[in-house]
């Protein structure tokens, strides 16, 4: 079954064509990446894909529901982690927790199992009584996935889940993602680690808006670099070009410079 089908997606604001012509579909199950330049239009699929904006042109189905007419079954059918926390700093994380539940519609025993079991998926359980203002970078994220799986999404979409984590941090989320496909769920990421999108079923480039290629990690590299050894950025750049982006990078884009050449930063 697909879990997400996009049909000549686009959307624009005001003259400016963020992402024109996206036609692509996810199967049940996938683990999926969109990898993409600065301002590629990665976030802004997301944000479509998950109701949080409007399309002005074509249309996108997500668990089977169209995200304009039917974007409230959208939102039961999803976990949403996106770039920016969305946590309640002054609360502590199973006041976080319980709010997303109650609106949910989790109450009672299955409130409490479903607050407990985040909390240990979160390796949290520990710090459960702290305001979340006093959490690192990681912890906050980590708290996040947990919050985002607690209403059990058929598909969860994830924008740079990794960033700004530590090599730990990375590799705890990774083991996390690898038990949630066990368990059959569909994972929908965007990144800007090449090695990172290696590990993923399938990989959609974009660049400028558009979908430039789509495809399993080995099918592109026999594709693009017309082999089946090399690497994924070999094929990144011979397809999006080695010129930067933003000449006059922006504070975020600098990080996302430094953490693609290998380096770590905290929040
Ligand atoms: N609210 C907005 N108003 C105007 N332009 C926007 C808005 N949101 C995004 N854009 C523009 O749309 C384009 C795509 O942005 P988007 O954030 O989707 O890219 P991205 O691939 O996620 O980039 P990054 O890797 O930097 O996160 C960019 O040119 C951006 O400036």
């Amino acid at each position: 079954m697909l879990i997400v089908e996009c049909h000549e997606l686009g959307r624009r604001f005001g003259a400016a064509v963020a992402v024109e012509g996206l036609s692509f579909s996810v199967a049940e199950g996938e683990l999926f990446a969109f990898l993409g330049p600065n301002g590629a239009g990665k976030t802004t699929t997301l944000h479509m894909l998950t109701t949080m904006l409007e399309p002005t042109s074509g249309w996108a189905r997500v668990a089977g529901f169209d995200v304009v007419r039917q974007a409230p079954a959208v939102r039961e059918s999803i976990g949403v982690v996106f770039q920016e926390p969305a946590l309640d700093e002054r609360l502590n994380a199973r006041e976080n927790l319980e709010i997303h539940a109650v609106l949910y519609g989790l109450r009672g025993p299955r409130l409490k199992e479903a607050i407990a079991q985040a909390l240990e998926w979160a390796s949290l359980a520990e710090v459960a009584h702290r305001p979340v203002r006093t959490f690192s970078g990681g912890m906050k994220r980590r708290l996040e996935l947990a919050r985002a799986l607690m209403h059990t999404p058929k598909i969860l979409f994830l924008d740079e889940p990794t960033l700004g984590l530590d090599p730990q941090g990375r590799r705890h989320l990774w083991e996390r993602i690898a038990t949630l496909r066990g368990q059959g769920l569909t994972v929908f990421m965007t990144t800007h680690y090449l090695q990172e999108a290696e590990a993923c079923d399938r990989v959609g480039i974009i660049d400028q808006g558009h979908l430039i290629a789509l495809d399993t990690p080995a099918a592109l590299k026999l594709k693009v670099l017309g082999k089946a050894e090399g690497s994924l950025e070999e094929v990144f750049l011979e397809l999006t070009g080695r010129k930067l982006r933003d000449e006059e990078a922006r504070p975020r884009d600098r990080l996302l410079g430094f953490a693609r050449r290998g380096g770590e930063h905290t929040r």
